[in-house]
């Protein structure tokens, strides 16, 4: 897990660093700010149990939501279920599943991108249909605290 830890983390100052030339700004901006400053995440471990138990009432996936970060990466087993509604103000929302890309990784950019950018990046809207199936996801949710002087 540490070293799963380490791997992501460096991942992400990649990922914020291509974020930063995508807007046109120097591919340091992020960690000239300080974003890096005491880089913490969070790895959340989910598992999705598959059947549905008595007063679960069908309900063991994920309802609709967007992740708060800067950007999330996330990491599944293939087995379908993630779903991604790419423009949240449409009503009604059309819902895509999500393909399975062995070895890639899913990037869900988060609500924190969102604000920096005055709406340039939009959150991914995004939730997980209760399966049949048993599945296994891990998310890497970087924490970023910028110094708030020099
Ligand atoms: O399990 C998944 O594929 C998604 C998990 C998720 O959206 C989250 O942890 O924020
Ligand atoms: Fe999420």
């Amino acid at each position: 897990m540490e070293s799963y830890y380490e791997k992501m983390l460096a991942v992400s100052k990649k990922l914020i660093s291509l974020m930063a030339l995508s807007l046109g700004l120097d591919d340091l901006f992020f960690e000239k700010i300080g974003a890096w400053h005491e880089p913490l995440a969070y790895v959340r471990l989910l598992h999705y149990p598959g059947k549905t138990f008595e007063g679960s009432c069908g309900r063991l996936g994920a309802s609709a939501h967007s992740d708060f970060g800067i950007a999330t990466l996330l990491l599944t087993d293939g087995v379908p279920g993630l779903q991604i509604c790419r423009d949240k103000d449409r009503h009604p929302q059309l819902w895509e599943d999500v393909p399975h890309v062995h070895g890639a990784l899913i990037v869900n950019v988060g609500d924190l991108l969102e604000r920096w950018t005055n709406c340039l990046f939009r959150s991914t809207l995004h939730r997980v249909l209760p399966t049949e199936q048993e599945r296994y996801s891990v998310a890497f949710l970087p924490k970023w605290r910028p110094r708030l002087h020099g």
